[in-house]
Formats: C-alpha cells, structure tokens, sequence
C-alpha cells in the first residue's frame, strides 16, 4: 500500500511522515491553510530521503507559476488538482505525474502515472462515496480519510494507495505526528494492491 500524507509544512511533520513510512510527502502551493512557497518547499523537500517522493501540489495555477515552483523546490512529482490540460502534464517530463479527480475519468488520458480519486473540493476532510475507478491501473483514494477508517476504506475499494491531509491533522493545517504515524501504520497493514514505484507499469 502506497501512503502519501499531504499538506506538511513542518520539519517536524516531514521527519514525522518519513519516520512513519510514508512513501510520499506533499507540499501544498496552492491557494489553502496548508500554502507552503518555494523556499520553505525547498527546504522541506532537502529532508526527505531519495526513497519517499516529494510532490507538489496545484490547483488552476497558471503553467508558468507551476513550473517555476516545481523547478525552485525541487519536488520530484507534479499533482493538478484542477481541469488542468493536457499541455500542463506534458510539460513536465522525468516527474511522476498525479492527476486528482473528483469523478471517475478516463485514467491515462493525460498523460498521468497515478489517478488521484478525491472529493469534490480537495483538502476539506470530507469522504464521499468512496468507490474504486473500475480500471485496473494504478489509482489513489483520498478525501476524509482518518486513521480510523482508512481500513474500511481500503477493503471497500482496494486501491493501489491512500492519501492523507485532515485526517492526520489536530487543527486545520497542523499536523499531528502522532496522527501520521497511526495513519500510516494502519494503511499498510490494510490489504490493498501490491506495492510497486509510481511510473511502472
Ligand atoms: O490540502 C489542501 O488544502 C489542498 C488545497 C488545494 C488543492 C489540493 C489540496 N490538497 C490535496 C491533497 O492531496 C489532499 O491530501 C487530499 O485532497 C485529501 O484531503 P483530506 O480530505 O483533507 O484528507
């Protein structure tokens, strides 16, 4: 089971996250309580072992704007959350590409290595109606997961991995490690999809 636990601004969230398990980290740049900029991405980013993927995180940002808080930061993964086209995704090869969705699409169809399947607004805490995409590819459930249903979750959908913001968090924005590790630790021990690195097949 793949763990991304989203939206740490911290050192002390990130060596939480790392030390749990986590296999990626993100940094939220868009608009949101969790906004981290470039410096602070960077910085963050610098802690984290080559072995756990640093992603950045966007939402209608303008191409440029992306590609130059992905260049300064350093993030080694691209995740939209928006409409964005298909020129956003192509303009950023060698990273490993995340396309959230709030409705089951088409996957693949930009481009993506990993569909991200989160509630309608990103980063609310909200579960919807989890269900699986129905394609065999690599997908992740995300939206209102917390350490205390992210089993259920994983048996009701059995995703390739799980995503994690507000459930881990003690007030909005702020981690807590204890939550992080607790997450984590039930996640993989949930019976998801073997584990492979993003981008394979
Ligand atoms: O977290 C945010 O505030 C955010 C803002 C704008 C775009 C995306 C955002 N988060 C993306 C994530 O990957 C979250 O982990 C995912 O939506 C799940 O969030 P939650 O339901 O709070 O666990």
């Amino acid at each position: 089971m793949f763990v991304k636990v989203c939206g740490l601004r911290t050192a002390e969230d990130v060596d939480a996250a790392v030390a749990a398990g986590a296999d990626a980290v993100g940094f939220v740049f868009a608009p949101s309580p969790r906004l981290v900029g470039q410096d602070l991405a960077r910085e963050l980013a610098a802690r984290v072992p080559a072995s756990v993927l640093t992603v950045g995180v966007f939402r209608r940002q303008p191409l440029e704007e992306v590609r130059s808080l992905v260049e300064a930061s350093g993030v080694r993964a691209v995740q939209f959350h928006g409409d964005e086209p298909r020129s956003f995704y192509e303009a950023f090869p060698g990273h490993v590409l995340i396309r959230a969705s709030g409705e089951v699409v088409d996957h693949g169809a930009m481009g993506e290595d990993l569909l991200l399947l989160d509630a309608p607004v990103p980063g609310e805490g909200v579960a919807w109606e989890w269900k699986a995409p129905g394609h065999g590819r690599k997908w992740l459930l995300a939206g209102g997961l917390t350490p205390g249903n992210v089993a259920e979750a994983v048996r009701a959908t059995r995703p390739w991995g799980v995503d994690v913001s507000s459930g881990v968090e003690i007030s909005r924005g702020v981690k807590s490690p204890d939550l992080i590790r607790r997450f984590v630790e039930t996640a993989k021990a949930a019976q998801g999809v073997p584990w492979t690195r993003p981008g394979d097949a």
